[in-house]
């Protein structure tokens, strides 16, 4: 950013664009100097962020932000979005200022008389800092191939300085199709297997095994012309030779036909991991499966594209690869043959046949692509229903929901029938014009080029005069002709596949995206929280959000806690939690206790203020107590042992490591595994579930469906088993103790309390407040709160 007294300047970034421009203007002031950049990628959302306003000493009168862009299409309607006020900070009128109505307007077109920008309100603070977020949505096949954004902020005062910053960067709109064409733009794909790396030695040995099951149906179309001829000649030893030679032939075939399918398969399987590892590395990081599935404002089937389409997407993609190379081998092969029979003519009347058949059919083939994709999402859906009902079965039959439920999935289904009925009639109706062209319509070109052939071959009759060579050379050209439309067939069968696969691949890729979108954290918070549209009184990435790792405090500092949908919960809230002081949260239902954890976890973003916090993840230091465990509201039980329940998220070998370290002085590591049963042992008596093992006959690696075998007390006892064993110095506790006896429960604050840990409460239990020393209240859920201490009687 560039600062010039008594100017206006303006620096225009780069986004994520690489045709975009780095450009640095200075005007005169009150004016704004357009510039242009390029937004190529059609079918994304590109969030135009942020315009800072900055003002220092005076008031801004008005100001505002504005866009045109040409498009490779006149006359389309672009200027879909809005522009919003987000954040106004830094002024001694901030408090006034961030109460103010949120600003609205939208992006104009050049050639629209009635242009609407977004106005900072006239009464805006001196010395304040305004930021406008403003987005365009690039609608499916549009190329922008100038873009100008322009920003206006007019001081009354001469001489005032004003700092204006805009940058593009696209959002990726999950629902959005994107071309297969475009997605070589996108550059974060790079890890995507590709034809020639790992898999190259077995695609090479596919092409191999092509040609040569090319060059067998050639042997064998040769053959059986052949063989007429020596049946007509009743040449019996030639005969007995051919039947030979054709045996080989078979034996051959047979070898070469499955070994083709089978490094198919290998071809797939070996794409399917890479693609799932790929996958599963950003699922599984940084917690972007939560974030897919409550943060993107929409229902992402993530699980049934990381399992079933990846699957069905390599499987297809692996036999368009051989159904790409036999006909390609095919058609040269056979066009050769073809030249040596018939002569040039015969090509170009196989050519012109097909090429006006390709253009035919294309022009037919309906949106299959998009049909296809249509298709996986249904069936996703209708599996979801089917898991959703395994996970919460005990519940609905308490209910006696079965039939509510048998609606609820039969509606499911019937939109998959539906779909799959269209989908059906679509492919009935193109594979009846397919087979006509591709299989039934070519005998008759068959014959056309035997007369051909048999024409221009009518003055060597005296010379291959023998009934059996003009048979057999007949013969062989009607197989080298059908051969030919065959693979013509193939060919025209893969624009088809092509189609239907693209499907596949926008469902994956659009995945990868939000994927990767959250790895970079705050980029998927931008671009989910302007997903909604609506404006919001902060932005996070001008804001000092930061997670500043501290030893001994969890400090709120003017936090606002606003849900994805910006609902606000709590407006600038600011707290310090100090070791041995814990906290306990209160207020009514759906107030926003949970929120505040899952701010403070990093769920949710931080959208304005600071956060300090110990590091957080448990397994972050192996053998030293680790700073913040949370124990949520729900229970959850993981898959494996018993011990795998309290030792959780820790691996086997994590926790004996931890538990030698830090109980284990002076023993060996083999002694590892009964340092940490010890442990755990202990552990269980304190939370009275010692009977769990017992019950096991003491075997530790009794793993069993604990989620449905243990109630839901025995559940919430284990999760504070966990917390004991990860010994934390703060624990944030969501009311998970809520369904244990108050006995019990007072009891394991106890033990929580004599083992140092700090809690952070969110409960409505009275018999908790002696462990705590000051209450933070959510009045009403809309954003008030306050902070007081508990007077403990002595
Ligand atoms: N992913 C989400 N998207 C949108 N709104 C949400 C989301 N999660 C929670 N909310 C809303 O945020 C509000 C606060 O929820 P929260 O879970 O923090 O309540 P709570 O105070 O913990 O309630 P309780 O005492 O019932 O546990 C509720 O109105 C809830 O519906």
């Amino acid at each position: 950013m560039v600062e010039a007294e008594g100017c206006f300047t303006r620096v225009l970034k780069a986004g994520l664009m690489e045709s975009s421009t780095v450009v640095l203007i200075e005007k005169e002031r009150h004016q704004a100097e357009p510039e242009q950049g390029d937004l190529r990628l059609p079918g994304t959302r590109y969030l135009l962020c942020p315009a800072a306003f900055q003002v220092l000493g005076d008031e801004i009168e008005e100001g505002g932000l504005g866009g045109t862009m040409s498009l490779d299409k006149p006359n389309s309607n672009f200027h879909k979005g809005t522009v919003c006020d987000r954040r106004a900070q830094g002024s001694p009128r901030s408090e006034g200022v961030s109460s103010l109505p949120p600003l609205q307007g939208r992006l104009w077109d050049d050639d629209v008389e009635d242009h609407e920008a977004a106005q900072v309100p006239s009464d805006g603070p001196a010395g304040g800092q305004h930021t406008c977020l403003a987005s365009v949505s690039l609608e499916g096949g549009q190329v922008a191939t100038q873009g100008v954004l322009a920003a206006e902020a007019f001081s009354p005062s001469v001489g005032k300085r004003v700092d204006l910053e805009i940058s593009w960067c696209p959002i990726v709109e999950s629902n959005v199709s994107i071309s297969p064409v475009h997605r070589d733009l996108i550059p974060q794909l790079n890890e995507v297997p590709t034809l020639l790396d790992k898999q190259g030695a077995q695609l090479l040995a596919v092409a191999l095994l092509v040609v040569s099951r090319t060059w067998i149906s050639d042997r064998i179309a040769s053959l059986n012309g052949t063989s007429v001829k020596y049946v007509l000649e009743q040449d019996k030893a030639s005969f007995i030779r051919l039947t030979g030679v054709s045996v080989l032939q078979s034996a051959a075939s047979s070898i070469v036909a499955p070994s083709l399918r089978y490094l198919t398969a290998k071809l797939a399987l070996g794409w399917r991991i890479r693609l799932t590892q790929h996958l599963l590395k950003n699922y599984l990081r940084k917690n972007a499966f939560y974030k897919v599935f409550h943060m993107s404002g929409e229902n992402i089937d993530a699980d049934q594209r990381v399992t079933h389409d990846v699957e069905k997407l390599t499987t297809e993609l692996s036999g368009l690869v051989t159904g790409m190379v036999k006909p390609s081998v095919d058609i040269l092969w056979f066009s050769w043959r073809m030249k040596l029979l018939t002569g040039q003519r015969g090509v170009a009347i196989l050519y012109a046949y097909m090429l006006l058949g390709l253009g035919f059919l294309r022009s037919v083939t309906p949106e299959f692509g998009d049909l296809a994709s249509r298709e996986q999402q249904l069936e996703g859906t209708f599996r979801f229903m089917h898991a959703r009902l395994r996970t919460h079965a005990e519940s609905v039959a308490f209910f006696g929901g079965g039939a509510r439920e048998k609606a609820m999935v039969e509606s499911r289904f019937r939109e998959l029938l539906d779909h799959s009925k269209i989908l059906l009639k679509k492919k009935w109706l193109f594979g009846i014009l397919d087979d006509f062209i591709t299989k039934q319509l070519p005998h008759n070109v068959t014959w056309g080029l035997s007369l051909l052939y048999a024409m221009e071959h009518k003055g060597d009759r005296a010379l291959t005069s023998t009934q059996g060579e003009l048979a057999h050379a007949l013969r062989f050209l009607a197989s080298v002709v059908s051969q030919s439309f065959l693979a013509f067939g193939d060919i025209l069968e893969l624009n088809r596949k092509y189609l239907e696969l693209s499907g596949g691949i926008n469902r994956i890729f659009d995945l990868e995206e939000l994927l990767d979108a959250a790895q970079h954290e705050t980029d998927f918070d931008i671009a989910m929280l302007s997903l909604q549209e609506v404006p919001l009184p902060d932005a996070p990435y001008l804001s000092e959000t930061t997670d500043g790792s501290t030893e001994d405090i969890i400090s709120f500092s003017d936090v606002d806690i606003i849900t994805p949908a910006q609902k606000l919960l709590a407006r600038k809230l600011s707290c310090d939690i100090i070791p041995g002081k814990s906290v306990l949260v209160t207020g009514p239902n759906g107030c926003g206790k949970s929120s505040i954890f899952r701010v403070l976890r990093g769920l949710w973003p931080i959208v304005s203020g600071r956060l300090a916090k110990p590091c957080q993840n448990a397994n972050d230091r192996v053998g030293s107590r680790c700073g913040v465990f949370y124990v949520p509201q729900r229970p959850y039980t993981c898959l494996g042992t018993l011990r795998d329940q309290i030792i959780y998220p820790l691996s086997r070998e994590e926790a004996e490591l931890r538990a030698l370290k830090m109980f284990g002085k002076g023993e060996k590591s083999d002694d590892a595994t009964h340092v940490l049963d010890a442990r755990l042992k202990s552990i269980l008596e304190n939370v009275r579930l010692i009977y769990l093992l017992e019950r096991e006959g003491g075997d530790w690696d009794a793993s069993l469906n604990w989620e449905d075998i243990l109630s839901l007390g025995e559940q919430q006892r284990l999760g504070m088993a966990r917390l004991f064993f990860h010994d934390p110095k703060f624990g944030i506790l969501d009311e998970c103790t809520n369904a244990t006896s108050v006995d019990v429960e007072e009891h394991l604050y106890r033990l929580a309390k004599e083992m140092g840990i700090t809690f952070v409460t969110s409960s409505q239990r009275p018999a908790l407040i002696p462990f705590h020393f000051m209450e933070l209240r959510l009045i009403d859920g809309e954003g008030k709160w306050e902070l007081r201490s508990i007077k403990h009687s002595s």
